[in-house]
């Protein structure tokens, strides 16, 4: 897949697509609460399991209901026997992202939603099980063992870097993942929700909108950015350098991945927040190139474009510092997104009308079938 410049089309931008209670990033994209909470506040105060519960479940949890649901959670990790054989067919060459959506998938197989009523479980079990599925399959693969992905230890993210690492992470690397999936976890009608919502509204099942989801958030112009922002930063080892070669892309017209944003002008308010934690993980590791590459990349693209990092940038300095493959970083999205995802879904449901715009035909008038021999 190519360096895809816009191709053209108004993309739907600044129109409205619906009503949602869950997320907004304001009326004029400066800000990005989660119903009604700041994220900054939610990656301050709060954990993942908290910011999932609030979005799923409608509700900041108290002490009792934050403790069940944990408990829910953890409970929910291990791999079905045919979800476990259907990764370990998916080969090496896969895409992770790929192995995600085959992954849920299969799941929808296996056990599948038969009535709307069980959504709340259903969204519940993908929040826990997504780890497990691409860990699963990545040890498989890259080493040929088959992990124990049931756990009990505390975070879905430190939960993830267990299985990777085979050990359990510092609580630093803990909790910059926690961060990193409250950061993640919902952001109104962007691509992947509202392709799930789109989903949703046939009255399809929940595995096919998170499916479609993870197909939508694969590209590199959504999700998949954090995978081309890091294959973008790794090329550079000084800040100068970086800073002539942003300068010579920008000239020729190159898009700079994990950059700009449809909905934020002039910064994505997520972006301070990782930023800030990649720094601290830069010196954790006495990094000395990446993070000052990136910081370099960043006044280079204000100064020159005015064009600010979104989430993805410096996501994935922080992700590399923490010994992640790259081609994990992704699937970690989805692990979050899906609690975005699944609250679409539900509140879709819960005031449905199928999706169906219009388009404005540009083809040909109205024309009559010719003899086969008479075409060109
Ligand atoms: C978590 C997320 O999904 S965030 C998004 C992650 N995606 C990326 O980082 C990919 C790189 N960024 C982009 O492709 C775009 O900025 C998008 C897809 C995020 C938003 O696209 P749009 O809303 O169409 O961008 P927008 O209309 O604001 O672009 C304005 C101008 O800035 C340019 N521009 C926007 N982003 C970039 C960029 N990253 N690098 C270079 N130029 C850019 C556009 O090409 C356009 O120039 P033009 O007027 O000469 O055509
Ligand atoms: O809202 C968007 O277009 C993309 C984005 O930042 C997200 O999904 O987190």
């Amino acid at each position: 897949m190519g360096n895809t410049k816009k191709a053209g089309g108004a993309g739907l931008r600044g129109q409205s697509a619906g009503e949602t209670k869950l997320c907004t990033v304001g009326k004029i994209g400066a800000g990005l609460t989660y119903r009604g909470y700041d994220v900054d506040d939610l990656a301050t105060h709060a954990t993942f399991y908290e910011t999932a519960y609030l979005i799923l479940h409608g509700k900041l949890p108290n002490q009792t209901e934050l403790d069940a649901y944990k408990k829910k959670i953890n409970a929910l990790r291990g791999l079905p026997e045919a979800v476990k054989k259907t990764l370990e067919l998916i080969p090496r060459t896969a895409h992770p992202m790929d192995v995600m959506r085959t992954g849920c998938s299969i799941l929808g197989n296996v056990e599948g939603e038969t009535d709307f009523s069980q959504q709340l479980d259903k969204a519940d079990r993908l929040v826990a099980i997504f780890p497990s599925i691409i860990c699963y399959w990545y040890k498989f693969v890259t080493e040929g063992v088959r992990i124990e992905t049931a756990s009990d230890i505390d975070g879905v993210g430190a939960h993830f870097l267990e299985m990777l690492h085979g050990k359990a992470p510092s609580e630093l690397h803990a909790r910059v993942m926690d961060v990193s999936l409250i950061l993640y976890a919902e952001h109104e009608f962007n691509a992947s929700t509202f392709t799930g919502r789109v989903v949703a509204s046939t009255l399809s099942d929940i595995h096919s909108c998170v499916t479609a989801s993870i197909g939508a958030l694969r590209g590199p112009l959504h999700g998949g950015a954090n995978e081309a922002a890091m294959a973008l930063i790794e090329q550079w080892s000084s800040a100068e350098e970086a800073e002539a070669a942003i300068g010579e892309m920008l000239r020729t017209k190159q898009l700079i991945m994990g950059f700009g944003h449809a909905v934020y002008t002039e910064r994505d308010p997520r972006n301070a927040i990782i930023k800030r934690w990649s720094e601290k993980l830069a010196e954790e590791v006495g990094d000395t190139v990446l993070y000052p590459v990136s910081c370099a990349v960043e006044k280079k693209m204000w100064d020159e474009k005015k064009l600010f990092p979104n989430a993805d940038f410096f996501h994935a300095s922080a992700y590399h510092f923490m010994g992640i493959p790259t081609e994990l970083f992704t699937p970690i999205f989805v692990m979050s997104r899906v609690t975005g995802w699944t609250a679409h879904v539900m509140e879709q449901r819960e005031n449905n009308r199928i999706i169906r715009p219009n388009a404005d035909y540009t083809g040909p008038d109205t024309r009559k079938v010719g003899p086969i021999e008479e075409r060109d």
